[in-house]
């Protein structure tokens, strides 16, 4: 990487010469009322690539992805400034459609929740709110969205069971197929493995890996060793501020600031 010039961002050099932005964070501030839990991030995602957001716990990493699809905005008191732009427009700007964002950003969380109800209208649900298919239509994307999230041959004889009786890791590529049945161009992972055994987590790894394909994919995790395997770029977070972002290698082999170092060398957090 070439070294920013004096008063650029060095996040916004970073990804560069990688990839079209996709999603341009232009100095980013959020407010839990009056604590400043974000202050003034930068930085250019790159389109069809993961982007990892690491840092010890409490850093931002979380609030940060959410605010990639505004879910603050449903909360009294809690304030953004600054600017996300998506193809060109600010998702911040409070006359951006929060549907349009739903159905460009899709999120997964922690822990997997599935609706009670039946595998197949757990992926037809959220579909059925932004379009009107013919039942045979339905049919298709349910299946082209289990298959995108591999789980189609393990769930095509119980569409019609409930979701609750899949595993946890099933639930959590259930989980994956619900977001990406909407065809978004973005989607977020909030520690997606955190509650998964080491095969399941695996297997959402290849999977992320896989969708990186056709999603811009931002992951937020508490595992290094997750984000050196499965992401392109590594964004470094400490106490509100993004310390560093570079490609993933170079984060972890490499990494310009003493605080990356420590971090990933296991001295905090
Ligand atoms: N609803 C809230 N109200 C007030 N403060 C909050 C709220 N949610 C988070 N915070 C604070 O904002 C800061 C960032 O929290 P956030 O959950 O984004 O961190 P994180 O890096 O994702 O942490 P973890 O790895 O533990 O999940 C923390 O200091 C946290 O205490």
């Amino acid at each position: 990487m070439i070294e920013p010039a004096a008063g650029i961002h060095p996040q916004s050099t970073a990804t560069a010469a990688m990839a079209p932005t996709k999603l341009q964070v232009r100095d980013l501030q959020f407010y839990y009322g009056g604590f400043q839990a974000l202050k003034g991030i930068s930085m250019d995602i790159p389109e069809k690539k993961v982007t990892a957001i690491i840092g010890p716990s409490g850093c931002g990493k979380s609030t940060l992805l959410r605010i990639f699809n505004r879910i603050y905005a449903i909360y009294p008191k809690l304030e953004a400034r600054g600017e996300i732009v998506l193809d060109g427009e600010n998702i911040l700007d409070p006359g951006y459609s929060m549907n349009r964002l739903r159905s460009k950003v899709g999120m997964v969380f922690q822990k997997p929740v599935p609706f009670p109800m039946t595998i197949f209208e757990n992926v037809a649900y959220g579909i059925r709110h932004h379009e009107k298919l013919s039942r045979a239509d339905m049919e298709i994307r349910v299946e082209q969205a289990l298959r995108s999230a591999a789980l189609w041959d393990e769930v095509k004889d119980k569409l019609k069971q409930n979701a609750l009786g899949l595993s946890g890791g099933q639930q959590q590529r259930l989980c994956i197929a619900r977001a990406i049945a909407l065809r978004p161009e973005v989607l977020l992972l909030d520690e997606p493995t955190s509650a998964l055994d080491p095969i399941a987590t695996g297997r959402i790894e290849q999977l992320v890996e896989e969708l990186k394909n056709e999603y811009t994919i931002v992951i937020v995790t508490h595992n290094m060793q997750q984000a050196a395997r499965c992401s392109d770029l590594t964004a470094f977070m400490y106490l509100g501020e993004l310390i560093e972002f570079d490609q993933t290698e170079k984060i972890f082999t490499k990494p310009s600031k003493k605080q990356t170092e420590d971090y990933i060398t296991g001295r905090f957090g």
